[in-house]
């Protein structure tokens, strides 16, 4: 379908390394215009691109704040080629009119191939082993190594990421206890506990899998910590700021810990290039591991042509089906109308305004579809008019009270 604003003429622009099969989706659609950075942008710079740019394509580093959005006059839609959208300012992308889709399942299993890994080398001491061998030294002894069989993981979010852990883990004899806020079907023999100190306090592991929100917001400090017991072990790779990890430094440096892994940060650094600065530096009991959770070859890969196909999708068609912030709205392509789309804020009588300007003009709509939340909402409309009049609807569509965005797309 030809579209109204030529796709060669959409700029595409891709950070913080986003894999080439991304790059390869757009093309294939006919996005010509695609730029591809290593990194995310410092802030100033940022705010410029985003000017230019009609879509922008994102890793968890980049924070796109309500006012970095604020600069964003052409962007229609964001892609978060990752699982967390915590770096979106969500509600005002939603309130600029611009859908913010992600990849909620391309890297769940890397992440629980790391967890699980992790989990066995910490049971077995094998990061103090390590660093002693690489220091010259040689501890050869059982003392503080267990086998993972019959240890119990406890799993604090047991979301995508978490259940994928649980079930590894069963495979390895664990048994798996969870927590999480929602009522959730237990895989295999895993159990629910009542609460999160009952999982702290039962747990030889506990690994966390929660997204940052408020309510997961240093979730874990010094109290929850001195209620897991004597030798047990923390893996983080879910948010840096779900652990206060001045406290957990403090735990491990006292041995109320054996070990920990964490993959995540509350500081990280901008890009390869710039130093890592923790408190966890140089503890031998801790594996630490750059962010790279879902960094694997294949998770890229998929996440590249998910995240690209939802963007050309929107683009292409006006589907919002599966992003995160706006009203889920998908039509069939009706190939003898023009469609096009309005986005508003959800007040009483909008549908009706836009519906008497069709009736006005006496256009037939082929097809019309609403969506709304609390606070916006989105309408896709096929219609049977010509170039100049689908262009003059638009217009009188745009100037409706409350109008976010309104587009012609074909
Ligand atoms: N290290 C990495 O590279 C990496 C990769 C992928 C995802 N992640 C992080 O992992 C997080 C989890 O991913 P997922 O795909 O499993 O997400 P998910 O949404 O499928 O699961 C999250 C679970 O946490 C639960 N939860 C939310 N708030 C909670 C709370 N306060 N207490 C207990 N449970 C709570 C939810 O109900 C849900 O079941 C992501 O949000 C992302 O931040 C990190
Ligand atoms: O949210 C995610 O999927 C992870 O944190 C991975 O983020 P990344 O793409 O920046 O590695």
């Amino acid at each position: 379908m030809q579209t109204s604003y030529p796709r060669q003429d959409i700029k595409v622009l891709l950070l913080e390394g986003v894999s080439a099969s991304a790059v390869e989706v757009f093309h294939r659609a006919g996005y010509s215009q695609v730029e591809l950075h290593a990194k995310s942008l410092p802030e100033d710079e940022l705010k410029a691109r985003i000017g230019e740019a009609h879509i922008i394509g994102i890793r968890s580093r980049t924070q796109l704040t309500a006012e970095v959005l604020a600069q964003a006059k052409r962007l229609i839609a964001v892609g978060c080629f990752c699982i967390g959208t915590n770096q979106v300012n969500l509600g005002a992308a939603r309130l600029a009119g611009v859908p913010v889709f992600n990849a909620p399942y391309s890297n769940t299993r890397s992440v629980a191939e790391l967890v699980i890994a992790e989990a066995i080398m910490l049971l077995r001491g094998i990061p103090q082993k390590n660093a002693q061998c690489h220091r010259g030294g040689w501890a050869k002894s059982a003392n503080g190594s267990y086998e993972t069989r019959d240890k119990v993981l406890g799993i604090v979010g047991y979301g995508h990421i978490g259940t994928q852990v649980g079930v590894l883990a069963e495979s390895l004899g664990m048994r798996v206890i969870f927590h999480d806020i929602e009522t959730k079907l237990a895989l295999g023999n895993a159990r629910a506990v009542s609460s999160l100190d009952e999982l702290l306090e039962r747990s030889d592991v506990v690994t966390l899998h929660v997204p940052e929100t408020p309510a997961t917001q240093l979730m874990i400090r010094a109290e929850q910590l001195a209620k897991m017991h004597a030798g047990a072990m923390l893996i983080n790779a879910s948010r840096g700021s779900v652990v206060d990890i001045e406290a957990l430094a403090t735990a491990l440096r006292e041995g109320k810990l054996a070990g920990a892994a964490v993959d995540v940060f509350p500081l990280e650094p901008k890009g390869n290039d710039d130093a890592f600065v923790s408190p966890l530096v140089g503890m031998d009991n801790v594996i630490l591991t750059p962010h790279i959770g879902g960094s694997t070859l294949e998770a890229q890969d998929n996440i590249g042509i998910e995240v690209a196909s939802k963007l050309v999708r929107y683009s292409d068609n006006g589907s919002t089906l599966s992003a995160v912030n706006f009203p889920e709205v998908t039509l069939p392509e009706h190939p003898h109308s023009r469609r096009l789309l309005h986005i508003h804020r959800n007040v009483p009588g909008t549908l009706s305004r836009i519906n008497e300007l069709f009736s006005a003009g006496n256009l037939n709509i082929d097809a019309q579809f609403l969506q709304t939340d609390s606070e916006v909402g989105y309408v896709v409309i096929d219609v049977s008019a010509d170039e100049a009049q689908a262009n003059a609807l638009k217009a009188q569509m745009a100037a409706i009270p409350g109008t976010l965005r309104s587009r012609v797309l074909y």
